[in-house]
């Protein structure tokens, strides 16, 4: 085990007492439903007591929160630590990588099991646990990727979801072909054995074979650098993707998730496929794509190109950025993670010939809290508390770590973000906690960084000062049957994927009716009248009280003559997560 820093004491005070016992005075709580001035009081890494004038011990170490805002730290639902791709490794390690997570306020990543092809997914869990339990500095929980199918893929994936594994959520890639990516059939078993068990899919949303095409065509007109990645796959690649997963997630009656969404367009169809279906829809998009763009696909220094190399790509058009913290801010997006998959400069020189041999992959998980915030907050787009619902509170519900995660309160984990919104600071690689010597950030000023991060009670960002302890967190086992995904109600007794031929009455089922009849009734619930899109545009405001209920851009993005999109509904139909 190794500690960052080892003092023996914190302003005088014993270190011990000092991890089990702290007040957090004088600050402003923000969850995701409100901000309010309250003190918390923390013992033995859970908050025990949330209020004005608590009554605490003597000996415990007080925290002057005045000026600053006390949010529940960060959750990353999306990081590649240690990961094999490509050719490579990942250089951000389990303590490397979450040791720059709580860096930047974030107290809780969850990372990908990715097995090979043919390999054993209960064996590549077992190769994470091992990876990953000795070395994080605080909580993470696992999603696993579903990169080929078998009966013997849908037995594990039943296993994985019992108490003696904790996986909720599947990740199935549409790209990657030869390597991660299913065809259709396989895509759809695995979102309808998702269906069955009450877990999650995810999807990775791109046309691998159109990639595969316009690669060769790049190619053999000689276009081999980096500028190449983002050719070969514009957004239309992903977006038809996007309908695709949508469209196959409502075949098998499931809900879906929607990976590191990079484009407008990847939004619009989303945004489409909402108005017409009946499960819960839901996006992420991450860090790189609201905090740069794909302008620097076209720098002429390998190194910094090939840096800003992920999948789906960044996108040339300069609005994107904004378009997506907007989606964010509106529910049209519900959470921003980082996709962390850092590579050193060697690696990314695997593709120095060729750009689809570069590892894909970037930076986000220490500067995404700062980003969104500099990006969204400090620019009006989104109240601090959406900043708690995108970038914690949204992951929690979803993989059902709520409200152990995801809240300031009374018998919460004690992952809290003392965030300092005037704290000035310029991102760089030569300052930053990641592995590599690149940041795909660098030079951006920010305004708003975390001051101090407690983790499971321990202070482990201390007025600045970085003091992690390698190992210290956990590993959370999750639940199937998030009440976020899919509702309140107990499972059906039947498998939600059976098709529903009940109206056929000549014996010639058609599969399409069963889901046909339910897009119909959905399209007419959706034009119920709840005014919704929380948002807030006036630069600078900053609190719940400003925020305005606005229904101007609700009919934007129609589709249909009949189907009219309410967006965020407080209690409505949405991401279910208000
Ligand atoms: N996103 C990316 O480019 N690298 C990590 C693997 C993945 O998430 O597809
Ligand atoms: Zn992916
Ligand atoms: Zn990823």
């Amino acid at each position: 085990m190794t500690v960052d820093t080892t003092p023996t004491s914190v302003s005088g005070i014993n270190i011990k007492s000092s991890q089990n016992r702290l007040l957090i005075k004088n600050g402003k709580i923000v969850n995701d439903d409100g901000m309010e001035d309250l003190d918390v009081y923390i013992e033995d890494g859970i908050i025990k007591q949330v209020g004005r004038n608590l009554i605490i011990p003597g000996g415990t170490r007080t925290i002057d929160a005045t000026g600053k805002l006390v949010m529940p730290g960060g959750i990353d639902p999306h990081t590649h630590f240690e990961l094999e791709m490509m050719g490579a490794k990942s250089a951000d390690d389990f303590y490397k990588g979450t040791r720059a997570a709580v860096a930047g306020g974030t107290t809780c990543v969850i990372d990908f099991v990715l097995p090979q092809k043919g390999q054993s997914l209960l064996e590549a869990y077992a190769n994470w646990r091992e990876k990953a339990d000795g070395k994080v500095c605080c909580d993470y929980g696992l999603h696993v990727g579903v990169t080929w199918w078998s009966p013997q893929v849908r037995k594990e994936m039943q296993q994985l979801t019992t108490e003696q594994y904790g996986i909720n959520s599947f990740k199935m890639f549409m790209a990657y072909k030869d390597a991660w990516m299913l065809d259709d059939y396989d895509l759809y078993c695995a979102i309808e054995t998702c269906a069955e068990l009450r877990a999650l899919p995810q999807v990775h949303a791109e046309n691998g074979n159109i990639i595969a095409r316009n690669t060769e065509k790049l190619l053999a007109k000689g276009v081999t650098g980096p500028e190449g990645h983002q050719l070969s796959r514009d957004e239309e690649v992903e977006a038809e993707a996007v309908n695709r997963a949508c469209v196959i997630a409502n075949q098998a009656s499931s809900p879906l998730y929607i990976v590191h969404m990079m484009s407008r367009s990847a939004v619009r169809a989303l945004q489409q496929a909402r108005a017409r279906q009946r499960h819960v829809l839901l996006g992420e998009t991450l860090a790189a794509s609201v905090g740069t763009d794909g302008s620097h696909y076209g720098n002429s220094c390998f190194r910094h190109a090939a840096a800003h190399v992920l999948s789906p790509p960044l996108r040339p058009d300069p609005a994107t950025p904004q378009a997506l913290c907007e989606a964010l801010a509106d529910d049209d997006l519900q959470l921003i993670g980082s996709d962390n998959c850092t590579f050193h400069e060697k690696d990314k020189e695997l593709g120095k010939n060729n750009f689809c041999k570069i590892p894909n992959g970037v930076n986000g998980v220490e500067d995404r809290m700062a980003i969104l915030w500099q990006k969204a907050v400090n620019t009006g787009i989104m109240d601090p508390c959406r900043f708690v619902a995108v970038t914690s509170t949204n992951a929690a519900k979803i993989f059902n770590m709520y409200p152990q995660k995801g809240r300031v309160a009374v018998n919460s984990d004690a992952d809290l973000v003392v965030w300092d919104p005037k704290l000035e600071r310029t991102i760089s690689a030569a300052t930053h906690k990641q592995a590599v010597n690149f940041n795909i950030f660098e030079g951006q000023h920010v305004v708003g960084s975390p001051q101090y991060v407690i983790v499971n009670g321990r202070v482990c960002l201390d007025d600045g000062e970085l003091r992690v302890v390698e190992g210290f967190g956990k590993f959370i086992k999750t639940a199937v049957d998030s009440p976020a995904v899919f509702g309140s109600a107990p499972a059906p007794a039947a498998a939600p994927a059976q098709l529903d031929v009940s109206h056929v009455s000549n014996g010639s089922p058609s599969p399409d009716l069963g889901n046909m009849t339910k897009s119909v009734e959905s399209l007419s619930v959706s034009g119920c009248s709840t005014p919704t899109g929380r948002k807030m545009r006036e630069p600078g405001a900053r609190n719940l009280q400003t925020s305005t209920f606005s229904i101007s851009k609700e009919i934007e993005g129609l589709d249909t003559k009949t189907s009219v999109r309410v967006r965020n509904p407080p209690g409505g139909k949405s991401s279910g997560l208000w």
